[in-house]
């Protein structure tokens, strides 16, 4: 069997970085993701982006859903708000997320569905404390006031929450006192947190559940069932990023998403569902998701900003603002395969670093400045890529 085409080394200046073993030809097949492990499509989007594979067609909206069979006071069947490109998509999708997969996204359209209109009520919401002094310059929280959230959180309604549906699932919710029924009841009323955020915060619990819950004889490599892999060890090792959220109401709506789904969620997922895994799902994608946008095949404009998704194999790779690695989503994976190397030569040489490029369509024909600039704002990291320090050199060559 070949040896691999790269090997994964730490870089003194960018934590890992792939490297390639050998000299590889243009197009060498270098990596094929698994599907994504956390994702969430914009609002705007959700009936015309396939929830398994991400097809869009200009606008078009995908008519097949899921459809459970109604239950209690639900005379409706619930659709869960995805939509499918195709039955062979949504019957892989349902198979993928297991009956407790499907209780937690019923669970979240729920959620959304009594939210809608409801997004400006704060019903016993927890605020984050705000600590003026503390906000880093860009106006995002700060790591402290990010852990006093969740702390007050936690103080004020999660503890007793997990607390309460542990024995409402060993005793019976019949069991339960009047004001602890009301406290659950709090929690479910929290803030109303957005359907992306939903999106992202179940589709996260369920990896960190099946990372930890698949037994080995499930495991089929050939299918995308979710394996009993490392998953969540991926994703721990991935570059974490401290102050993730953009904004005060960005972390309030994870942690009102958190409170809402805490007081629902089938009692199984509870312990994968606590602000250590959230805060884990969101530091680990605000330096490694990808966007997800039309593919390139679809006709479709590709720079539309469908949603995110996060792909652990996919995130190994170091930005080159002159990227010798090429990539493609290719429905629900991506595809990465040698491009060309530093210098506009075809391959890449054995020992050099293989990075694709985090920038998007106009921006790769940015100054050095500006692209660097970017990167910064954007990723948080100053660039020390090969073009960079060449551009960084040529401008401080005196005329
Ligand atoms: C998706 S990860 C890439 C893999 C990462 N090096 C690791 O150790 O897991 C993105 C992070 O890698 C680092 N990185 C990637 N490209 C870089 C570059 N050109 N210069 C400096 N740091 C870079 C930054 O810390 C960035 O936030």
């Amino acid at each position: 069997m070949a040896s691999p085409p790269f090997v994964i080394l730490p870089h003194p200046l960018k934590g890992r970085a792939a490297t390639a073993t050998r000299d590889l030809p243009p197009g060498s097949p270098l990596l094929t993701t698994s599907p994504c492990s956390v994702y969430t499509i914009q609002p705007e989007f959700r009936r015309e982006v396939c929830a398994r594979c991400f097809a869009y067609d200009r606008g078009v909206e995908w008519k097949v859903r899921v459809e459970l069979p109604p239950e209690g006071k639900l005379k409706q069947s619930p659709t869960l708000g995805l939509v499918f490109c195709s039955e062979v998509c949504r019957d892989g999708w349902v198979h993928r997320q297991g009956a407790i997969g499907l209780q937690a996204w019923k669970t979240a359209w729920e959620v959304g569905s009594r939210q809608k209109g409801k997004r400006s009520s704060s019903n016993g919401s927890v605020e984050p404390s705000v600590d003026g002094a503390e906000t880093v310059p860009d106006g995002r929280p700060s790591f402290k006031q990010i852990d006093r959230a969740w702390t007050a959180a936690e103080d004020t309604l999660g503890k007793r929450v997990r607390e309460l549906r542990m024995r409402e699932s060993s005793e019976g919710a019949a069991q339960l006192a009047k004001s602890e029924r009301k406290l659950l009841q709090r929690a479910k009323d929290s803030k109303a947190p957005s359907i992306e955020t939903l999106w992202a915060v179940v589709s996260g619990i369920l990896t960190h559940y099946w990372t930890h819950n698949t037994p080995v004889e499930v495991v089929d490599e050939k299918s995308d069932l979710p394996a009993d892999n490392d998953e969540w060890t991926e994703i721990m090792r991935l570059k974490h990023h401290h102050t993730p959220f953009a904004s005060h109401e960005e972390l309030q709506d994870y942690i009102s998403a958190y409170l809402c789904l805490l007081a629902q969620l089938p009692v199984a997922l509870v312990p994968s569902l606590t602000p250590e895994v959230i805060q884990t799902l969101q530091n680990a994608a605000a330096h490694n998701s990808f966007s997800i946008r039309p593919a390139l095949n679809s006709g479709a404009y590709n720079a539309e900003y469908l949603g995110w998704g996060l792909w652990t194999m996919g995130s190994i790779w170091n930005h080159s603002c002159a990227p010798n690695i090429a990539k493609a989503r290719v429905r629900d994976r991506w595809v990465f395969v040698v491009d060309r190397d530093a210098n506009g030569k075809a391959g890449v040489r054995a020992g050099e670093e293989l990075c694709i490029s985090y920038l998007g369509g106009d921006e790769k024909e940015l100054g050095v400045a500006e692209r660097r600039k970017r990167l910064q704002d954007a990723w948080g990291f100053e660039c020390q890529c090969d073009a960079c320090i060449r551009d960084m050199r040529g401008m401080s060559v005196p005329e």
